[in-house]
């Protein structure tokens, strides 16, 4: 998975890619040579006094030198570029394909995951490959390079390189098949963290009415200290590698020091030769060192290219058609024909036989008692799922074969729940139509019952909305909600228990207020309170899925018993009686 994410992503940089390694190609062989220059400095230079040589020569090490300090720079720029147009794109991917998922797939992988997925999962294969492009490149060339320089110098020494590559490679092999686990242990506890620091916060005034905060505490406590523990463990690790790292290099340099010095004072080796095989030596494992670094680095960005590629490979279940319609000839109807509808992996459908029409104009209710499906049928007219069974059609298509650009214009969706964005009311106002001039948004707070409280608020409709709106009361939230539907103008109104929060009073002015609005309309409207919906046209009572009613107010107090049940358990005897 990780391969087939950063080969597919990593492409259109190969020009990038190329310019890393043709620039690492020249620093490593720059800095390979460098050694072996100052091995000719000393014994050509310095131990026969030729002042001329060893000035020729160090300018040509400064050459050299500065060549390896440029190629580095321009490999690392080149790398760290591609790296991040790398992360910008799988992050767009990842972000787009979770756009494009309905609410099944939304709930499939969960918001969190999601969230995780796209900023933190991308950043560890980013930084793989970025450290990729700055070490792991030059490592086997710094490798393979240090080891024919080593031999040029003295081939007899040569054993020392293999038994301390041997040495150092077993050991740091061994650390790291330890550290490997624990890194991907790591990635799950701060997952488990994460999720109840999340938890937490969301909840923290049921935890505080429910007296839950020393249990909460201890919870977190334990995630937190199952962190720190496996974090020694980790640093533990590291604690035994570093100077082990370091042991091997120098018990490696006092080794050619050793048998260096006799093949010296055997006349078989010059000074210069030695200073230069010790700095390939030390070269080679510093390789070694960090091209197994790089290994260890490579199963944690696995597990995530994993995540991220679960994602990109999930297809939306609400699919566009392929030959979509966009051109409607009715304006302002729904129909369901016969709709069921069953949740992934439920036993008994949430919905079944629904056929009713809405027209403009109308005004369809929906009531019942809660579970009994109501926002689940609303759902299936935008296509936030798809029927299983039947079909839901809107101005005489099918839902599924209208383009969804086309389908979504036409209707106003005023979900349970009311969510507003951080920007501004204006900017809010504007998400139903971007052209809305100020007129028209005052207009739309005047029918949402709004505009009193908005003019109170610091600079109008240019007053700030934090994110989710929750510097606004829960009903200024839900009027606002209204107040965007409203701007839109669409064909169909859809108000899924968007009058809850207000009282009844505001609830009476506000529809009362809409009718005017909605006159060439189609509204559906789900409330619980009978007071909301006894003038619709049309009412609609739902028990278990099942339509049990259909009518209007005076019908069905006569022919349902569920409906009547309804108004008699909220009105009393006389409002029932009017
Ligand atoms: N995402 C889901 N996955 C599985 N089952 C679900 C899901 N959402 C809702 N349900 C189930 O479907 C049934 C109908 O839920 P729905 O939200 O449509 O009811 P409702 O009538 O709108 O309820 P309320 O008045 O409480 O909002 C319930 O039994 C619920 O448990």
């Amino acid at each position: 998975m990780l391969i087939k994410l950063i080969n597919r992503y990593i492409r259109p940089y190969s020009g990038l890619l190329i310019g890393v390694l043709v620039a690492q190609l020249v620093a490593t062989a720059s800095s390979l040579y460098l050694p072996s220059l100052n091995a000719s400095i000393i014994d050509d230079g310095v131990a026969n006094g030729d002042t001329g040589y060893i000035w020729s020569h160090g300018g040509i090490m400064l050459a050299v030198s500065l060549t390896q300090a440029l190629c580095q720079i321009a490999a690392a720029y080149f790398g760290a570029k591609a790296a991040m147009l790398f992360g910008r794109d799988v992050r767009s991917a990842v972000f787009n394909r979770t756009l494009s998922f309905s609410t099944r797939e939304i709930n499939q992988f969960g918001a969190p995951s999601l969230i995780t997925r796209t900023t933190n999962d991308v950043q560890q294969v980013q930084m793989l490959v970025l450290m990729t492009c700055v070490m792991m490149i030059s490592a086997p060339i710094t490798m393979i390079g240090g080891v024919f320089m080593a031999l040029r110098e003295d081939r007899v020494l040569s054993w020392l390189i293999l038994v301390a590559v041997i040495v150092l490679g077993g050991v740091i092999g061994i650390l790291v098949t330890r550290m490997t686990p624990l890194f991907q242990s790591q990635q799950t506890k701060i997952d488990t963290l994460n999720r109840v620091v999340r938890e937490q916060i969301t909840g923290i005034r049921v935890i505080r009415a429910f007296g839950r905060e020393p249990l909460e505490r201890e919870r977190f406590r334990g995630a937190n200290y199952d962190l720190m523990r496996l974090g020694f463990s980790i640093g533990t690790l590291f604690a035994v590698l570093f100077p082990f790292v370091m042991l091997v290099m120098n018990l490696g340099s006092v080794g050619v020091m050793w048998f260096g010095g006799m093949r010296i004072d055997a006349g078989d080796m010059q000074v210069g030769q030695l200073t230069a095989f010790i700095t390939y030596l030390m070269q080679i494992l510093m390789s070694v060192m960090m091209a197994t670094m790089m290994v260890m680095m490579a199963p944690r960005a696995a597990v995530c290219a994993t995540r991220i590629m679960e994602v990109l490979d999930t297809s939306s279940s609400v699919v566009p058609s392929s030959e979509p319609v966009t051109e409607l000839s009715e304006h302002g109807t729904v129909r369901f024909e016969d709709v069921g509808f069953a949740y992934p992996g439920a036993e008994a459908p949430v919905l079944t036989g629904i056929t009713f029409d809405m027209r403009p104009g109308q005004t369809t209710a929906i009531v019942g008692s809660t579970g009994s499906g109501k926002t689940t049928l609303v759902n299936l007219i935008p296509r936030l799922f798809d029927v299983t069974t039947g079909r839901v059609l809107v101005d005489g298509v099918d839902v599924r074969d209208i383009a969804p650009e086309a389908l979504w214009a036409r209707i106003g969706l005023v979900p349970q729940k009311a969510y507003l964005f951080s920007g501004t009311i204006a900017s809010n106002l504007r998400h139903g139509d971007p052209a809305a001039t100020d007129e028209s948004m005052w207009q739309a707070l005047d029918v949402a019952q709004a505009s009193d409280f908005v003019s109170e608020l610091d600079g109008g409709l240019e007053a700030p909305v934090a994110q989710g709106g929750t510097n606004v009361s829960g009903g200024q939230r839900q009027r606002l909600s209204i107040a965007r539907a409203l701007v839109k103008s669409p064909e169909i109104y859809v108000f899924d228990d968007a009058f809850s929060a207000l009282d009844v009073a505001t609830d009476a002015r506000l529809r009362a207020a809409l009718s005017s609005l909605t006159s060439e309309a189609a509204v559906l409207i789900v409330a619980q309170r009978v007071s909301t919906i006894r003038q619709a046209d049309q009412i609609i009572v739902l028990e278990d899925g099942h339509i049990v009613g259909i009518g209007n107010h005076d019908d069905l107090m006569d022919s349902c018993p569920t409906y009547r049940e309804i108004v008699e358990s909220q009105l009393n005897a006389t409002e029932a009686a009017a």
